[in-house]
């Protein structure tokens, strides 16, 4: 069976207003993966996040043309160590082989931002009534204030935060204080509160307000770990690594009674429709956060589901190695 591989070279413009770490993101850049193997065809995505991945998007592309050299000469390389790379490669290799099954789940946390009423609507004709809002960006009696006001106008809803360690311990209990106690048990979690793990877990311990990590889980040496006032871990692959490790970290948190939220890093329809399928197969029993899509204005080679943004394919991009 003869193989082949390639790689073609996206950059989706972002809406206005996507500030990562501090800096706006005017495009989302990654690459796109095709592995033939005879009839056999498998795609990925390898998009390296700025502000969160380690690699730059050159390193994990020259990772991947040498991975894909050695599979397309018929040898099993070995595992690939840049994460976006390893993710994206193995979710081809993984649909060469048809072991990523094909459904997915495609109900979202809703990230609520832009009008509060308009967001009031669209949250309640979810199947899941379950938000997710950044906190942190302005002060923390403003953002006590917001969670209030959505919990208390939709008494059905659940709602995740994340403060991505913004706050000082002082800052965060502020936060607490404007936040009614009779809502707190309806915020699922809030993802890492304070600039230090110890902080937020000594912040859980007195607010009752349940802590997830996040950029926790990229930490050297980092191991899921049950401690008191921690819920969950946010697993975003394409900063994580192959399906193997992702598979791997989701059973450790599952051991010690954590939730494992499968989570975008804001890759293209292309990456979340895999994301959605990694979530259904992976972690059937928690809503994933993935309602990234609407952050860009295209959408790429593969639909998800419902959406009406643009479509382009790998037709409309520049192939920028074949093997
Ligand atoms: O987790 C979700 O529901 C959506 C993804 C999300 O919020 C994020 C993805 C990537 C970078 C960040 O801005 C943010 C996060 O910090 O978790
Ligand atoms: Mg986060």
């Amino acid at each position: 069976m003869k193989r082949d591989a390639a790689i073609w070279r996206y950059a989706l413009p972002m809406e206005a207003g996507v500030v990562l770490r501090e800096q706006r993101l005017r495009y989302r850049d990654g690459v796109i993966v095709r592995m033939r193997d005879g009839e056999r065809e498998g795609w990925g995505e390898i998009a390296p996040l700025p502000g969160f991945s380690r690699e730059s998007l050159d390193e994990a592309i020259n990772a991947a043309i040498r991975w894909l050299t050695t599979w397309c000469q018929g040898g099993l390389p070995a595992n690939c160590m840049l994460p976006s790379a390893a993710f994206g490669l193995s979710c081809a290799l993984a649909e060469v082989a048809e072991t990523l099954p094909l459904k997915g789940n495609y109900h979202s946390a809703i990230l609520c931002t832009g009008d509060p009423d308009e967001l009031l609507i669209r949250l309640a004709q979810q199947p899941y009534c379950i938000g997710k809002v950044k906190v942190g960006l302005y002060e923390p009696v403003r953002d006590g204030m917001m969670v209030n006001y959505l919990l208390e106008a939709l008494p059905t809803l659940q709602l995740r935060l994340d403060a991505n360690r913004s706050w000082t311990l002082d800052k965060a209990r502020q936060f607490a204080r404007h936040v009614d106690p009779t809502l707190r048990n309806r915020i699922a979690f809030l993802e890492e509160p304070c600039h230090t793990p110890e902080a937020s877990c000594q912040f859980a311990k007195e607010s009752a307000i349940a802590i997830a990590w996040d950029e926790s889980v990229r930490e050297a040496g980092f191991q899921p770990q049950a401690a008191p006032g921690v819920n969950a871990l946010i697993i975003k692959p394409t900063l994580i690594g192959s399906i193997a490790e992702v598979e791997h970290i989701i059973a450790v948190a599952r051991q010690q009674g954590l939730a494992a939220v499968m989570s975008s890093s804001l890759e293209s329809s292309l990456g979340l429709t895999q994301l959605a399928r990694l979530a259904q197969w992976l972690t059937p029993e928690v809503v994933p956060g993935l309602d990234t899509l609407e952050l860009m204005t295209h959408q790429l080679q593969r639909p998800w589901p419902g959406s009406s943004q643009p479509l382009k394919t790998v037709d409309d991009l520049e192939c920028l190695w074949h093997g």
